[in-house]
């Protein structure tokens, strides 16, 4: 029991360690936005300058600075120093990359962390130097236990520092402005706040913070470029359970995630001998990361989360007229021209960048952000590995098990996928990777003594193929397996599990409303990836004779997502250029040749990667395929072996719009609560095949919410029914199948994909063996007839090959009805469809609605403030306020009811009756079933 009481009390001191850092993150992510991973190192960077200063000038000689400063003006120094550093991260790095994704700027963030280690190894080397403790750090007896009386001073210094931050929030201008910024920043901006002062202060306040923490801490964690880095996951965790909401609370999380971790050491090795996993207290993070985040989250983000850009993608065109000749030209290198060392590295290239193309269809194509391929890679390696050495398999069935095991491991990572997304998932990922490593990778129980496990020679049907005997064969063969890698992820790309992947990226609610199960692409997704990593892993194991697993670390995760972001995370190419600067790959030939320049490769590289960024957060692909795609154009042509791409045209014969399945759309007492408020309070009405009802009511009187409730995006009380059936509980994908199908107000289109592709969109909802074949085979494109006769009907023939950017705002309108349309909705819902139009492109789409109701059949419920177009095209109208019901009945009922002018019509009731304006009226009632 003492000895738990003693880890209990070791506890608060490791929680107050990361309450001081914690605050210090919780303060910049406050002010600027950023989830900086590189905290820990900004920590080592204090603990290291307050080192250089203090002590006697042996500790660094190289080092031409001041050294054996008094401590307190020492400790002073490096909190300045390192403040000023942080500084320079907001103005030069994070400032200029504003615009650019959260991702994409915490993966700056990560680059930074990379940046600070690479610096701190090149001047203080690796070996961490004795650290003579500052706290006081006399024994104290409590109990039976006893411990550091530094532990108490921890504490003690984390709840001085949280009053103090509390203090500034509340009750300082300083304080008001930054809150002010982090809950409403373009707000605050108007109110002459500067947005980029508050940033960068928070950045110094924040680092000089970590600098403290490090400086304190270095006594008991030791100080070296990679020591307190990783301190970063527990303080994340603590950070998620106190929903990034306030500095007590976080005082509050870290000393729980503390002393549970802690009191979890204890029984590390009891738990070793009992089932081999080792550091069981390394999962503390990642358990409270899941159990908080699945808990909070939800399976769509909500209104107005939703819309993120991220890294752009590639067109997924596979040329075969450059892979060929490359191809052909790399094989005869490698089998006539290229020394052993190269062949060494060119595989792990090769193998690299199998495991990258795993992120492309990630975060690339899903928008997914995994830290955990490379560890996800490590696994599936090692189970091949086990399964030779325990069970005797030889190459290629340990390729083929272990590739279907990471399958199915990635598969499990999809889990909390499902309920969190963005950066909340990087940071499970990152958790992840940090319990794998520390419970299996480097646990001896699994992969073997340092020595590691031996696999033997990898051979194919007996032809012996081992890198170690014959490097050129692997070499052949790991090319081989990548060309075909990235065959199978371009037609992945192309094809509709592409398509639908790319919808759930770019926007997660609006898939959902063309019928693709979001869940279920997002668990392809994840199964794909893990295979690819997976593959990948074998082939790195099975290179040599001989596989260790522990050059798959933390950071080595974090860099594999580095790499892919700068060489660009949606290209196939992107994962090429980016598996270069893996270890053991073709970069480390520089290694080779020019050993002096070796000691600055990973500072330079890490510079390199942070220009990068910040210049193309796109990706050097990117770049590069612009410029690319403009000269094959003009060459192309002239060569013989490459046939001009053949685009979609569509069929120019006139289709006729099929009538859709008629099914009434029937609400009955439908009430939406968001808490206190009742948004929609017992509604009931019904639309038929063939009627448009107009719903109309002021700002706020929950017209949204009630398209939100029957397309199935918010919970509701009450009944929804389509046709004879109820779909109450049903997800939207699910009613969008079954025919009731919604625009948005803010058009959600998917910006990465072409018009074409939008419209493919609810077309591929049914993923069955076809999507699969689609993977090695690409289908032709087709559009089906109800697609293409709204294609003619909304004229968008020439639009096809535009994306949603490049076209006119009403025409961007038009794509967003006909991608429903696409979907045959038996029930059209439509959110402010006019809004932002002219008056004759609202009347010209006044007359399209109509048509949709007369020619197609649809049953069309359409939320509308601009009342020419209401009462133009409306069978029946239906007032609400309030949530609650007002009125309802034809144009000219609803237009003389008092109840209806006193709510929400006004003078515009007699401002319509009095100017009719350029739209159309249409007979209302016109085909209707009334
Ligand atoms: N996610 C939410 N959480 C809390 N309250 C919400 C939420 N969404 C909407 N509300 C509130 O519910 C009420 C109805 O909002 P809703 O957006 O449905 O109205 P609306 O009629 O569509 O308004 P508008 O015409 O401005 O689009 C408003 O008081 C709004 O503030």
């Amino acid at each position: 029991m003492s000895d738990i009481i003693q880890f209990g009390l070791l506890g608060l001191g490791l929680g107050a360690i990361y309450a001081l850092l914690g605050q210090g993150v919780l303060l910049i992510y406050r002010g600027s936005g950023v989830v900086n991973i590189a905290h820990g190192g900004f920590a080592m960077i204090g603990a290291y300058l307050y080192l250089q200063f203090s002590s006697p000038s042996s500790f660094n000689a190289s080092v031409p600075v001041t050294a054996g400063l008094p401590p307190v003006l020492a400790f002073v120094l490096a909190v300045v120093v390192t403040a000023l550093l942080g500084l320079a991260v907001d103005q030069l790095v994070l400032r200029r990359m504003r615009n650019a994704s959260p991702l994409t700027r915490l993966i700056a963030t990560l680059i930074v962390l990379l940046v600070l280690q690479a610096g701190a190894a090149k001047i203080w080397g690796y070996a961490p130097p004795f650290v003579k403790p500052i706290l006081p750090s006399s024994l104290l007896k409590i109990g039976d236990a006893s411990i550091s009386e530094s532990y108490f001073w921890l504490l003690g210094i984390g709840i001085v520092i949280t009053a103090a931050l509390m203090i500034v929030w509340r009750y300082t201008r300083i304080g008001w402005v930054t809150a002010a910024v982090s809950q409403n920043e373009r707000g605050a901006a108007a109110l002459g706040i500067s947005p980029g002062f508050v940033s960068s202060a928070t950045w110094v306040a924040g680092t000089a913070l970590a600098a403290v923490a490090g400086i304190l801490v270095a006594p008991i964690t030791q100080v070296s470029p990679t020591a307190l880095s990783l301190l970063i996951i527990p303080v994340l965790a603590a950070l998620v359970l106190a929903d990034f909401k306030s500095f007590p609370l976080v005082l509050a999380a870290s000393l729980f995630m503390g002393v549970a971790q802690t009191i979890l050491i204890r029984f590390n090795a009891d738990f070793k001998n009992l089932t081999g996993i080792a550091a069981v207290s390394d999962a503390f993070p990642l358990i409270v990361l899941i159990v908080v985040l699945l808990a909070r989250g939800s399976s769509l983000p909500l209104r107005g989360q939703a819309g993120e850009r991220l890294p752009l993608i590639g067109n997924g065109r596979f040329r075969w007229g450059i892979v060929i000749p490359l191809f052909v030209v790399v094989m005869l290198l490698i089998f006539l021209v290229f020394p052993t060392t190269w062949l060494s590295a060119l595989s792990v290239t090769f193998v690299v960048s199998i495991i990258l193309l795993s992120l492309v269809v990630l975060i690339g194509y899903t928008g997914q952000v995994s830290i955990a391929q490379y560890a996800i890679a490590a696994v599936g390696g090692l189970i091949g590995a086990r399964l030779t050495v325990d069970l005797g398999f030889t190459f290629i069935p340990a390729l083929i098990v272990g590739t279907l095991a990471a399958a199915v491991i990635g598969l499990l990572f999809a889990l909390p996928a499902l309920r969190t997304r963005g950066v909340n998932l990087a940071v499970i990922t990152l958790a992840a990777t940090w319990a794998v490593n520390d419970m299996i990778l480097t646990n001896s129980n699994f992969s073997g003594t340092s020595a590691g496990l031996r696999v033997g020679q990898a051979s194919i049907l007996g032809l012996d193929i081992s890198g170690s005997t014959h490097p050129e064969r692997y070499a052949a063969f790991t090319l081989i397996v990548l060309v075909i890698a990235m065959f199978v992820v371009t037609n992945l790309r192309r094809g509709r599990l592409g398509r639908s992947m790319i919808a759930v990226r770019s926007n997660e609610r609006a898939a959902s409303a063309s019928g693709v199960n979001v869940s279920r692409t997002k668990m392809i997704s994840f199964t794909i990836s893990g295979a690819l990593a997976g593959l990948g892993g074998i082939l790195l194991t099975y290179q040599f004779t001989t596989a260790s697993f522990t050059q798959y670390d933390t950071f080595t995760s974090m860099l594999a997502v580095a790499w892919i972001v700068i060489g660009g995370v949606g290209f196939v190419v992107g994962a090429i250029f980016a598996a270069v600067g893996a270890p053991s790959a073709l970069s480390s030939l520089i290694a080779l040749n020019w050993q002096g320049f070796v000691d600055w490769l990973p500072l330079i590289a890490g510079l390199g990667s942070l220009g990068a960024i910040i210049f193309n957060p796109h990706g050097i692909v990117q770049d590069l395929s612009v410029r690319f795609g403009k000269l094959e154009k003009r060459i192309a042509p002239k060569l013989p072996w490459v046939r001009p791409v053949k685009r979609f045209e569509p069929s120019t014969e006139a289709v006729t719009p099929t009538r859709v399945e008629p099914k009434n759309l029937t609400v009955t007492g439908l009430s939406v609560r968001y808490g206190g408020v009742v948004a929609v309070d017992s509604l009931s009405f019904e639309v038929r095949p063939g009627q448009v009802v107009g719903l109309i009511g002021p700002n706020g009187a929950g017209k949204t919410s009630l398209m939100d409730a029957v397309s199935g995006f918010t919970p509701y009380s009450g009944s929804v029914s389509l046709g004879d059936e109820k779909i109450d509980g049903w997800a939207p994908h699910r009613r969008a199948g079954h025919g009731i199908v919604r625009s948005f107000q803010g058009l959600e289109l998917f910006p990465e994909m072409t018009v074409l592709e939008n419209l493919q969109v609810p077309q591929d909802r049914k993923i069955g063996l076809k999507a699969l074949l689609e993977l090695v085979r690409p289908s032709k494109t087709v559009l089906d007839p109800v697609t293409m006769a709204a294609v003619q009907d909304f004229g968008l023939a020439p639009l096809l090959h535009k994306t949603p950017d490049d076209i006119s705002y009403g025409e961007r309108r038009l794509v967003a009805i006909a991608r429903a349309v696409a979907a045959k909705p038996s029930v059209l819902l439509l959110d402010e469809p006019v809004a932002g139009l002219s008056d004759s492109e609202s009347a010209e789409f006044g007359r399209l609605v109509r048509r949709l109701a007369d020619s197609w059949g649809m049953a069309v419920l359409v939320i509308e403030h601009d009342m020419n177009f209401v009462m133009s095209i409306c069978d029946r109208i239906t007032v609400i306020d309030f949530g609650k019901h007002v009125c309802d009945g034809t144009a000219g009922e609803v237009r003389e009811n008092p109840a209806a002018i006193a709510a929400y019509l006004g003078d515009d009731a007699e401002e319509n009756d009095s100017e009719p304006t350029g739209a159309t009226p249409v007979v209302a009632g016109k085909g209707a079933h009334r």
